[in-house]
């Protein structure tokens, strides 16, 4: 697919240099937290993330019969997108494609909201959905997608772009900063991608779309877009501008009430689809806990299991970053391969870390919490819990205890959990662990070493 004016390239090196200052202290920003987490996700994962759950759907029309495709060609796609999604490896569509896709390609159009965990397919299914709504023969925008961040627009534009490659006659643009336009022009792209703001600007200010020509409207990363000052609005605010005759697509991984009430007031009689998260259980975790005095102790304790069992590869949460920092340095010093994800870096080189730790270059991935939520490193067998995770004020974190070390179904594998102790307060924050799972954590005596052999069987 061709790009006009702003060739990926270019946007990549702008994408550098605007990151440098745009990214650093991203961890102490909520809303770029999640955006970086989401970016992280996307550019980590080489798979679709397959769940058991079932797919709920809620149909405007309850009485319209329920489609559901299990294969590509019954969508009946132009050749060259099937064309281009078999390119792609897709070889049949996902859980949640299977229901949206006939929904979105259904005439007339349907309004939809969607929501299920990164991974599931969404991009695809709606990238799909505009690339087959546009006519290549008219030269003007006729699809609009809005994305929270920057990143996460040529994120997407990237998909938009591999989709499209055997339909040269679509073109694409990006409506993100840094791409300038002579004023006056009209935008001959049949699909628009960008941030709300740019967008909003084009269609209203600089008139280089026609807002009222738009057939598919699509809001991406709905949850991530609210959490960002200003976005809320704007996209309320180019959503107006649109013809009620537009099919309007929302999508979001996370459903609480805020982008449910978002979602309602933005997507007029949708639809409504919804794939759960698979539950995360301790029930195949076992779980230890070794007491310590100090962090010296700590790393101490972390050597003597590291010398009585085999440990193929670790994860090592630390409450900040200089703890993490000296840990994975000490850890080096004993000449471990050490990965150490810290809240300074930029987010591609996060995701370069974890996708190295990911293939095994690294065996131990030493983290903070702030920089690994979200992710989820599913052949990790040791989670060690140098500091315990507590909330900001002081309580235990349950929710993160259960997502550092819990396990879906599907990854039902046995783990092994070892969390440490070092005062008076991690001890009760342990035993309130301990309580909220009603699971006991066996202590450990990291000096004896046949006590700790047997726990690797
Ligand atoms: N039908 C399919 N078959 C195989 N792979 C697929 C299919 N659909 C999507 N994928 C791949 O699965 C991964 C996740 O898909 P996608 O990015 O569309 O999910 P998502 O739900 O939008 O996630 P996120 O919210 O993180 O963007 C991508 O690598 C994508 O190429």
């Amino acid at each position: 697919m061709h790009i006009l004016n702003f060739h990926f390239q270019n946007s990549l090196m702008l994408y550098a240099t605007l990151k440098l200052t745009h990214l650093v202290n991203i961890c102490f920003c909520i809303a770029e937290d999640k955006a970086a987490q989401s970016l992280l996700n996307k550019l980590i994962r080489s798979n679709l993330v397959n769940t058991t759950n079932q797919v709920e759907v809620l149909q405007r029309d309850p009485n319209s019969p329920l489609y559901s495709v299990k294969s590509f060609e019954e969508l009946r796609l132009k050749p060259p997108l099937l064309q281009g999604v078999y390119a792609m490896g897709f070889n049949r569509p996902s859980k949640i494609q299977e229901n949206a896709l006939p929904m979105m390609l259904a005439e007339p159009p349907q309004n939809l909201i969607a929501q299920s965990q990164s991974g599931t397919g969404k991009t695809a299914a709606f990238v799909l959905a505009m690339l087959s709504h546009v006519d290549p023969s008219n030269k003007w925008p006729q699809c609009l997608c809005v994305s929270p961040t920057y990143e996460l627009a040529l994120q997407t534009g990237k998909v938009i772009e591999q989709m499209g490659k055997f339909y040269p006659e679509v073109k694409l643009m990006y409506a993100i900063r840094g791409n300038k336009l002579e004023r006056g022009m009209k935008l001959q792209e049949q699909i628009v991608i960008g941030t709300p703001g740019t967008v909003l600007d084009w269609c209203q200010k600089l008139k280089f779309i026609d807002p009222k020509k738009i057939k598919v409207f699509v809001l991406d990363e709905a949850d991530v877009m609210i959490a960002t000052q200003g976005h809320l609005d704007q996209s309320i605010r180019i959503q107006r501008m649109l013809p009620k005759t537009c099919q309007m697509l929302l999508f979001s991984a996370t459903f609480e009430e805020t982008v449910w009430n978002f979602a309602k007031r933005i997507i007029p009689d949708p639809n409504i689809i919804k794939l759960k998260r698979e539950e995360e259980t301790l029930d195949t975790i076992k779980q230890y806990y070794v007491v310590c005095n100090s962090k010296e102790e700590k790393f101490q304790a972390l050597c003597n299991i590291y010398g009585a069992i085999t440990i193929a590869q670790a994860m090592i949460f630390c409450h900040t970053r200089r703890t993490a920092g000296w840990l994975a340095g000490e850890l080096s010093k004993e000449g471990h391969q050490v990965a150490l994800l810290s809240g300074e870096m930029q987010v591609e080189q996060r995701a370069a870390v974890i996708q190295r730790f990911r293939e095994g270059k690294e065996k131990v991935l030493v983290t903070t919490n702030v920089c690994a939520r979200g992710i989820d490193v599913e052949q990790v067998s040791v989670v060690i819990n140098f500091d315990l995770p507590v909330d900001k004020d002081g309580n235990p974190d349950n929710e993160t205890y259960l997502h550092r070390i819990g396990r879906t179904g599907r990854f039902g594998k046995r783990g092994l959990a070892i969390n440490m102790v070092d005062s008076k307060f991690s001890m009760n924050i342990l035993n309130r662990i301990q309580e909220h799972f009603n699971k006991k954590i066996e202590k450990l005596d990291t000096d004896d070493l046949d006590e700790i052999e047997k726990i690797a069987n």
